[in-house]
């Protein structure tokens, strides 16, 4: 069972040199003061030193942890390895032995009882002999950065009104996955979805009604997808959506889905027929090769958009086929 130390003592051994064992003592002392929060675990995975800083990162004072290998309580909800504990354990292979490590990564911090992303560095500690002796972790709470960072993330691949993929994601992914298909030679199908007498819509209902009958659209058609797939706001009332690996047929089973989805949502829109918001889908599939570009099937698809508009709406209609609509 582990105790904790009544007092910080430092418990490094060396013999080889006579003032090994002050040197030690002192370098602990200044990580002791040190400013940045640290910790010392010794070859047994015990806590031998705990600064201040770190007692006020985690909320867990050294007279808990001294002499313990409690340290995880720290920073997680259940007992894993700090990365002090993984160089120690990768000390243990010859081909990782001299390992420092480094990771940044979300704790669940249950002392102070708030998430932190955490940036940590471990370092072993030798003798002159090379034999390890401790690992020494520091590290830097960068929890504000993360979360700009985040944010920053969200602004440049999402819609502000919907929450989906913005125009810029879905041109990249597009892109991304036009080249993986290319690779594995496998087809790529897009969809593109159109709200049907949108323009009426916000007639009736004013822009912000318009804008909460689109925020309903994009959630309807967003669940209807599996998670390798996109649904990107292609730009105003218009969607698209990127179905790797998916043949023609498929697509054309998803898009029926879309639309039904959407009519079964039942949202008013009395200035059209019938009665309700509907959408036309365009679908297209290819099979992509050196000699043709994304833009072709965004090309095709737009195409097929256009046919079931002019075919009289709320209908999906593939290239050179048009299936029956329910309008
Ligand atoms: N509320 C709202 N309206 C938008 C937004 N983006 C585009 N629109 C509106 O969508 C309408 C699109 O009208 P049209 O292009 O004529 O198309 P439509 O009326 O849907 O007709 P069809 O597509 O032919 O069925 C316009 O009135 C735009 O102002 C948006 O973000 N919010």
């Amino acid at each position: 069972m582990n105790r904790p130390h009544p007092t910080f003592q430092p418990i490094l051994h060396t013999t080889e040199f006579p003032h090994a064992k002050e040197q030690h003592g002192f370098a602990l002392n200044m990580l002791q003061s040190l400013v940045i929060p640290t910790f010392v675990i010794d070859i047994d995975g015990k806590v031998i030193l705990w600064n201040a800083a770190c007692e006020r990162l985690t909320g867990v004072l050294a007279r808990e942890v001294l002499g313990t290998d409690n340290h995880w309580q720290a920073f997680y909800e259940e007992r894993r390895p700090t990365l002090a504990d993984l160089v120690i354990e990768g000390s243990r292979r010859p081909v990782d032995a001299d390992a420092s490590l480094e990771s940044q990564n979300w704790c669940e911090m249950p002392r102070v009882g708030r998430r932190c992303f955490l940036a940590a560095d471990a370092s072993p500690i030798r003798d002159a002999s090379g034999k390890l002796l401790a690992v020494v972790e520091t590290l830097r709470d960068v929890t504000d950065e993360k979360r700009a960072q985040i944010a920053l993330e969200q602004l440049a691949t999402r819609d502000g009104l919907t929450g989906l993929a913005n125009r810029r994601c879905f041109d990249d992914t597009l892109h991304a996955e036009w080249q993986r298909a290319l690779r594995q030679q496998q087809p790529l199908s897009l969809l593109m979805v159109d709200v049907d007498n949108f323009k009426q819509y916000n007639d009736a209902y004013g822009h912000l009604g318009g804008d909460e009958c689109l925020q309903r659209i994009a959630t309807a058609v967003a669940n209807e997808m599996r998670t390798n797939d996109l649904v990107a706001r292609y730009g105003g009332e218009e969607f698209a959506v990127i179905l790797p690996n998916q043949s023609l047929k498929g697509a054309a089973i998803v898009a029926e889905r879309i639309r039904c989805r959407v009519e079964q949502l039942h949202l008013p829109n009395l200035g059209s027929q019938p009665h309700v918001v509907t959408v036309s889908i365009g679908a297209a599939t290819a099979l992509p090769s050196h000699d043709t570009e994304p833009s072709q099937l965004v090309a095709t698809a737009d195409s097929a958009l256009y046919r079931a508009k002019h075919m009289g709406r709320n209908r999906i209609s593939l290239p050179n086929t048009d299936l029956p609509g329910k309008a």
